[in-house]
């Protein structure tokens, strides 16, 4: 069954969550060489709902279950705590805000105030028990190519347009070899989100190399890049190769693929009141603060 989410209420101020976001980010910049959390907080956003799995309705982001040890704890999300600490303030500021609604509200607020899309957000999430905690291993694993990645993303019925267009977000931060035993970019780390992913993976050379965890990536001397073997991926293979190329040469077209994949992505699974209105929230700059 679906998960119903909660009716809002017109109290709740969610622009004032996104503030309170958005401003800790800028107080915050220099974490993790001057990337700021941004990046972690995309991630966050996205291994809290890519758990969900269709076909029983279980994990998705709806009942926040990511806050539970188990969860947390998975080794293929190390790091992320970084970002679970950076929400805790947040949490106490607006505590009836549900956990699965602050941690897709996190990744929202970071890819606007990234420079990124704007991303329509329904709330309503409700907090689920330390029962419904997935069980670890739906996270995808980065050393495989294009047919684990194309059969990894079957589970949410994602077509080769929508991968292609969501793992554009591979722009953001960077591998920590600590993290992921990947490692790089290791220059102009990047917290602006555009469509370079795809330029770079494009005209870039990439070399295999076998990093210091023994693990294979594609690195680009000349500019300090890497990419993941499911990146490259999407370059080797030719019915995401078309995708790749249309990206790379139409930002607003990437910038209107994502928005409606990344929604899709931290909806999954769960029905919104009528009465529940996306909100399409301002950037700080736009407010003028
Ligand atoms: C095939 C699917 C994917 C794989 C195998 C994968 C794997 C990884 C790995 C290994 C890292 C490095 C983590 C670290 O060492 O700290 C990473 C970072 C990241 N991923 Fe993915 N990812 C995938 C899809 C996605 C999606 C769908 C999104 C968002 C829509 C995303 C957003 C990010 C971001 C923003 C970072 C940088 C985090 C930071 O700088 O701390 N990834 N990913
Ligand atoms: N920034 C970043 C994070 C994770 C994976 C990745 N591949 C290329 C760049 N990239």
């Amino acid at each position: 069954a679906l998960h119903t989410a909660q009716q809002e209420k017109n109290s709740e101020d969610y622009q004032e969550v996104y503030n309170a976001i958005a401003t800790k980010m800028r107080e915050e910049k220099d974490f993790d060489n001057n990337n700021g959390y941004g990046p972690v907080l995309v991630r966050l956003s996205w291994h809290v709902s890519g758990t969900w799995d269709k076909r029983d309705n279980s994990g998705g982001s709806f009942g926040g279950t990511y806050r539970f040890k188990k969860e947390m704890n998975d080794p293929l999300s190390r790091g992320l705590q970084n970002g679970f600490k950076f929400l805790e303030s947040i949490d106490k500021q607006f505590p009836w805000l549900s956990h699965g609604d602050l941690f897709t509200l996190g990744g929202v607020t970071a890819i606007q105030e990234m420079q990124g899309p704007k991303i329509p957000w329904r709330s309503g999430r409700v907090d689920e028990p330390e029962s419904m905690v997935p069980d670890n291993g739906r996270l995808p694993e980065p050393h495989y190519g294009a047919d684990y990645v194309r059969s990894y993303y079957e589970r949410f019925n994602f077509t080769d347009q929508e991968v292609v267009a969501l793992l554009g977000a591979h722009v953001l931060g960077k591998a920590h070899l600590k993290n992921s035993g990947y490692d790089g970019p290791w220059d102009d780390e990047s917290n602006i989100f555009s469509n370079a992913f795809y330029d770079n993976l494009l005209k870039l050379k990439w070399t295999p190399e076998i990093n210091d965890a023994g693990n294979k990536q594609y690195d680009n001397k000349e500019k300090g890049y890497m990419m993941l073997p499911t990146d490259y991926a999407l370059f080797q293979d030719p019915k995401y190769l078309k995708y790749v190329k249309a990206y790379a040469n139409d930002q607003d077209l990437f910038f209107k693929d994502f928005t409606k994949v990344y929604t899709k992505l931290i909806e999954n699974g769960i029905e919104f009141p009528k009465e529940n209105k996306p909100h399409l929230f301002k950037t700080l700059k736009e407010q003028g603060k």
